[in-house]
């Protein structure tokens, strides 16, 4: 019988014919599935467990992809892929596999492939204005976004233009599970626990399962007649306030566990005819006790793990993470003046060891990178230093905040970018790729790219020390490598190697390592000394703005090649080229990066090599050039 139901279910079609009595095996089978699969391929396990009943019935009551279904950050749509005919979950994630999020290109049930916080409600609310100009007024949109994506600024600039729309047919699922990856912060999660414990949500539940038990059909009938439309959309008395009061009908608290409660919530929003809020109490990790007992964040994002115990298969993948984690704290403890401030990610940047030691010294400010920026501006103006931890690709978000409330107002704030350069199996939005060429162009600001341990704990101590103006310390999610020693120091810019040719007529060759792409560098100079060149490999460490001495050693050779994990375009080569042009340097540089692109989901070795990042590339490229010239 095992996976008998799901192997049936090819289309939203057969979920909605099947009888509500099969249901929950359907649930068991797909948890089933969902476990098995994920262990292997790693991926968003505890948020897809939690939403099982949750998409059942969004695909029974509504009809994708007439009506449009949209899932914030996207993370939690593997259910959703299952009951729209994907099945084969062997390479998720992986290349060539089932992306980890929605995909326009695996299917036409898939909408918003963007993968960063707290957008699904915008793109519905533009759906559903579309839908009524163009005559499609009659369709649903249906935008399911989590508690945590809820605390971002973008889902309240939404909820404020969707309460305009009073004949928009627009439902919003909150996907209420009480977590980000940890417990959601601020007054919002105070007010939805305050919905989801009065007692009348007990109430509800239990009344709800006799009133089903005992009458059947009927008895669901004489339900939604009796609280039915738009007077029963109150739903039940409680303390509804926060959403009635923007305008907005609410339908909840219900539990979404329960797949016919979830289905009779979701009929009477659709049957509303305007914008309505659904509240859906689930769990993170349901069904899979390693999960449901994990403290930290129920299974949020694993590797590869054991099935039946949950336990990583691999070691650590974050060793940039833990140096991080450990220098902080040591700064933490001699400089009082340090506070850190996270994005509802506490532990994926490794600031749990420094909320453990100054737990009045962290704020988790939920998913509001913008607000982590502008408040940092603020804590920096009232004499602390902040210390903002973010992955690279979130802060892309928050660049007018970084510009205007922080280098404007020259504030001593150092942002830390986990996950820069290529991160691969999370695909196009999660890539931070963007931070250097973007945070080029910001007035004072200095940003550093340390290429191992060493050099990132001294990146760490000296931008805590910059008090006038933003610094940036980024690194990737790679594996952290053995010590990469200097041989010397030229004014900041650190010399890896030097190959003299035996040739004194050979061209000399400056090869400028930046961060992750040091190593790289450094094969990249031993081959081109193999070809007879002079060559020097360097890593100026802060590579923006570029170093006054990385710009005279650019002179002082014959050809120059910069080697980096960011936009080529914009990034740290090309600002190299222009820094030698001003001088009047002639020197060709020859910038290597990654191209101005959005790159499928692959590993990030897979990606080097398709991009043509690897030391056998750039060395036959700078080869060929240097024959050309
Ligand atoms: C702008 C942005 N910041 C941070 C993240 C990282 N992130 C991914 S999922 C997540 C938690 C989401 O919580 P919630 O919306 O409640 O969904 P759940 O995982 O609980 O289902 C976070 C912080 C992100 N995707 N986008
Ligand atoms: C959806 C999201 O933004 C995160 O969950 C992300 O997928 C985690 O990535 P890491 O595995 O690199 O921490
Ligand atoms: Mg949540």
């Amino acid at each position: 019988m095992s996976r008998s139901l799901l192997s049936r279910v090819r289309t939203p079609a057969d979920v909605r014919a099947l009888p509500p009595g099969q249901l929950d095996a359907l649930a068991q089978e797909i948890r089933t599935f969902l476990v098995d699969q994920v262990s292997r391929t790693g991926g968003h396990l505890g948020p897809n467990l939690g939403v099982v009943e949750l998409t059942i019935a969004l695909h029974r009551v509504f009809e994708s992809p007439r009506d449009t279904l949209v899932f914030d950050t996207g993370h939690q749509s593997y259910v959703h892929k299952l009951l729209t005919g994907r099945r084969d979950f062997e390479a998720l994630r992986r290349r060539d596999g089932l992306s980890g999020y929605p995909s326009r290109a695996e299917s036409e049930h898939d909408v918003v492939e963007n993968s960063h916080a707290s957008t699904a409600l915008s793109w519905a609310d533009g759906i559903a204005k579309a839908n009524e100009l163009q005559g499609r007024s009659d369709r649903h949109v249906v935008a399911v976004i989590g508690d945590g994506a809820l605390t971002g600024g973008m889902a309240w600039e939404a909820l404020n233009n969707i309460a305009e729309g009073q004949d928009r047919r627009l439902v919003v699922v909150v996907n209420d599970n009480g977590r980000s990856y940890a417990p959601t912060i601020g007054g919002l999660a105070l007010h939805l626990d305050t919905l989801r414990t009065t007692q009348g949500y007990e109430n509800v539940l239990s009344w709800g399962k006799r009133t089903l038990k005992r009458s059947g059909p009927p008895g669901r009938l004489a339900y939604d007649a009796l609280h039915g439309l738009k007077k029963g959309i109150k739903d039940v008395v409680l303390p509804q306030g926060l959403f009635e009061d923007l305008g907005l009908k609410y339908v909840g608290p219900v539990d979404g566990h329960d797949e016919q409660a979830v289905e009779r919530a979701l009929r009477r929003a659709q049957a509303f005819g305007g914008p309505v809020i659904v509240h859906v109490i689930t769990e993170k990790g349901r069904g899979y006790t390693p999960a449901e007992q994990d403290v930290a964040d129920r299974f949020h994002a694993v590797g590869v793990i054991h099935p039946e115990t949950g336990l990583p298969v691999a070691p650590s993948r974050f060793g940039w993470t833990s140096v991080f984690a450990d220098e902080i704290v040591r700064i933490g403890r001699r400089r009082p003046d340090v506070v850190a401030i996270t994005a509802a990610m506490l532990q994926p940047v490794g600031l749990a060891p420094f909320a453990a030691e100054f737990p009045d010294r962290v704020f988790d400010v939920g998913i509001a990178e913008q607000h982590a920026a502008t408040s940092a501006a603020g804590m920096a103006f009232g004499g602390l230093h902040p210390v903002v931890a973010v992955y690279a690709t979130f802060l892309n978000r928050a660049f007018d905040q970084v510009l205007m409330d922080v280098a404007l107002h020259r504030a001593g704030v150092t942002f830390v970018l986990d996950r820069a350069g290529l991160t691969g199996d999370d695909g196009a939005s999660h890539n931070g790729m963007w931070d250097m060429a973007m945070l080029a162009i910001v007035p004072g600001l200095r940003l550093a790219a340390p290429r191992d341990e060493h050099t990132l704990r001294a990146a760490l101590r000296e931008a805590v020390d910059v008090d006038d103006a933003p610094t940036v310390v980024r690194y990737p999610k790679s594996a952290l490598v053995d010590e990469i020693p200097a041989l010397e120091d030229v004014d900041g810019v650190d010399v890896l190697a030097r190959h003299d040719a035996d040739d004194a007529q050979a061209r000399r060759v400056l090869v400028v390592g930046v961060g992750a792409m040091v190593g790289c560098a450094l094969q990249v100079g031993e081959a081109l000394a193999a070809h007879g060149l002079a060559v020097t490999v360097v890593d100026p460490r802060w590579v923006l703005p570029i170093p006054a001495a990385l710009t005279k050693l650019v002179g002082d050779h014959d050809h120059t090649v910069t080697i980096e994990d960011g936009l080529v375009d914009g990034g740290v080569g090309a600002h190299v080229a222009q820094r030698a042009a001003e001088h009047g340097i002639t020197t060709p540089v020859q910038a290597f990066g990654i191209p101005r692109d959005f790159l499928p989901h692959a590993s990030r070795d897979q990606l080097v090599g398709t991009l043509r990042l690897t030391p056998q590339d750039i060395t036959r490229d700078v080869v060929t050039a240097l024959t050309r010239a």
